[in-house]
């Protein structure tokens, strides 16, 4: 299993500080990061995939500093989905998700029976097999999400970054999606910015930023999270226990 450790991360974009002294461990299992807009979150995750470089302190994968492993490295073993991959919508669903296997096979390389038997899987737990014929540009903005979920998948990295990857996703399959995150981190270190807080408590822990500095890590079951949430959020939150599940209800003041 991996592990991402970060050290005093500091990042500056634009002349400002927007992660200031980051210091957390991710993995093994699935961590969701929040915090309202504008915490940092993205930042941070593109910072742990290599794509920015600290201003001070370390990223460290295994060990290693992200930013001394070659981009190919990089790709084998840790995945990335960003907010909005540029990939032609002219590419099919199977050409798409078949992107996830360059780093394994070059650009010139051929897909063997295991690459193709590694694509097949990725866009079945993604329930996007059915349209592997279809162009992205004639799917919806869920559908099109599930094809590049199966194009992360498909990399077979022991590190996932996904950066809002319930975005456009209908009720049942952010919660089918949730599941798959649970069965993947028993495996894998998954890392994932999420805006819905009952989503994220299906985490094994969650990451609260706030200002671009980490509020506090907590478990879903943690006393101390509730506070940590609204103060991040400023904002009332409540955690509530619902059988085996805990949900965050948000408070609307009184007109
Ligand atoms: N390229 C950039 N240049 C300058 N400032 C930037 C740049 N990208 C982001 N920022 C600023 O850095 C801060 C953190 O941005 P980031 O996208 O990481 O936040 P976030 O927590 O992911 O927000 P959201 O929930 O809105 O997606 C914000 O104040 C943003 O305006």
């Amino acid at each position: 299993m991996s592990e991402i450790r970060t050290r005093a991360l500091r990042v500056a974009l634009g002349g400002r500080l927007v992660l200031r002294d980051v210091a957390c461990t991710l993995g093994p299992g699935w961590t969701a990061i929040v915090g309202p807009n504008g915490a940092g979150k993205s930042t941070l995750l593109r910072t742990l995939a290599g794509l920015i470089p600290p201003a001070a302190g370390s990223v460290r994968l295994d060990g290693n500093d992200i930013n001394t492993l070659s981009p190919t490295e990089r790709g084998r073993r840790i995945a990335w989905l960003a907010q909005q991959t540029p990939v032609s919508g002219e590419l099919t669903v199977r050409e798409t998700v078949r992107l996830g296997r360059l780093p394994h096979i070059g650009i010139f390389g051929s897909h063997s029976a295991h690459d193709e038997q590694v694509v097949d899987e990725a866009m079945a737990a993604t329930e996007c097999g059915a349209w592997r014929h279809r162009r992205l540009h004639e799917l919806s903005g869920g559908e099109r999400q599930r094809v590049m979920l199966a194009r992360v998948l498909a990399t077979e990295a022991q590190v996932l970054l996904l950066d809002e990857p319930t975005t456009h996703l209908d009720p049942p399959h952010q919660v089918a999606l949730a599941r798959l995150f649970r069965q993947l981190a028993k495996q894998r270190t998954v890392v994932s910015v999420l805006h819905d807080l009952s989503l994220a408590l299906h985490a094994d822990r969650l990451l609260v930023l706030r200002s671009g500095a980490v509020q506090a890590v907590g478990e879903p079951g943690d006393g101390q999270l509730q506070a940590a949430l609204e103060a991040s959020f400023d904002h009332a939150v409540r955690i509530e226990t619902r059988g085996r599940h805990a949900i965050a209800v948000h408070e609307l003041e009184e007109d």
